[in-house]
């Protein structure tokens, strides 16, 4: 059985963070490890507080699981500081984790603060060039490249920016776009590969972006070359946000658990 490795924050309503991913892991049919940065005290209406982990105690998690388990791929969501993204890079250059998914994870779809201000530096320095693959929304696409947010600019020339960071793919999301396309854009340094689908009209979008980097990371340690590892993970994360999952009052987060199937 493959293994995926996912480095990231508990949400204790179970819909993102490190719930969501292991959820996915488990749809499809990988086996699914967890080191945890930060816990939240949140739900679907929004995060009421957040305890973070030391740099030191992540680290430990990562020894013990790198130590024994045997990871295809690994993807990284909430890292709330500087501290625990210099560990997780050290910890990524000592291993020589390969398959590297960083989803560069900052704001809540509530709008909550999930990685402090400082921190965006050494996402950008240490931690980005070593990853097979980024997938930033629109506007933590912006923050990367230092755009104001209401700047109007294209998905490609934001895609553009960011390879030069130094990962070997840029997946740009416009799921934010209020467009009637859910429209992604796969960068190589070379071609723009698009990923569109109609948009569905919802705001049930708590953690689509913690599954779709989780998909991709399974889809890549399945041995799918990038193109593919996308595109079976948009059309999963496609039918988890149309089937949904109504448990709570706010943004309900998406059902994990449809077909990865046709
Ligand atoms: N309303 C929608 N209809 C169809 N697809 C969507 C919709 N919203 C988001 N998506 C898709 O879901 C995936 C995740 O994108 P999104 O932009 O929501 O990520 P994100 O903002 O990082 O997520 P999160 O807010 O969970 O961190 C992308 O493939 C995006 O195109
Ligand atoms: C622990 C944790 N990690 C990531 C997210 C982002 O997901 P979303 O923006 O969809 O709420 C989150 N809400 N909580």
């Amino acid at each position: 059985m493959k293994q995926v490795l996912t480095i990231a924050g508990s949400d204790s309503s179970g819909g993102a963070g490190v719930q969501a991913d292991l959820k996915t892991i488990t749809a499809f049919d990988v086996y699914g490890a967890s080191v945890i940065t930060a816990v939240t005290a949140q739900n679907t209406l929004g995060v009421q507080g957040i305890e973070t982990l030391s740099g030191g105690f992540v680290g430990q998690q990562v020894d013990s699981v790198v130590s024994d388990l045997d990871f295809s791929a690994v993807k990284t969501g909430m890292l709330a500081n500087s501290e625990i993204i210099q560990t997780v890079a050290q910890k990524v250059k000592e291993y020589q984790l390969v398959n590297l998914v960083v989803d560069p994870v900052m704001v809540a779809t509530s709008g909550d603060l999930l990685l402090a201000k400082e921190a965006i530096n050494y996402l950008k320095e240490d931690l980005i060039p070593l990853a097979k693959v980024i997938t930033p929304n629109l506007n933590e696409a912006k923050v990367l490249t230092g755009k104001d947010l209401s700047e109007d600019i294209s998905l490609e020339e934001l895609a553009s920016e960011l390879h030069k960071l130094g990962a070997q793919y840029v997946l740009v999301k416009g799921g934010h776009q209020k467009q009637k396309v859910a429209r992604d854009l796969l960068y190589d340094g070379v071609k723009f590969n698009e990923f569109s689908t109609p948009r569905i009209k919802t705001a049930d979008t708590h953690g689509t972006g913690c599954t779709l980097s989780s998909a991709i990371a399974c889809n890549l340690a399945l041995g799918y070359q990038i193109e593919e590892a996308v595109k079976r993970s948009k059309k999963y994360i496609t039918k988890a946000i149309k089937s949904g999952c109504q448990v709570g009052a706010g943004n309900n987060p998406v059902d994990h658990f449809v077909s990865i199937e046709e």
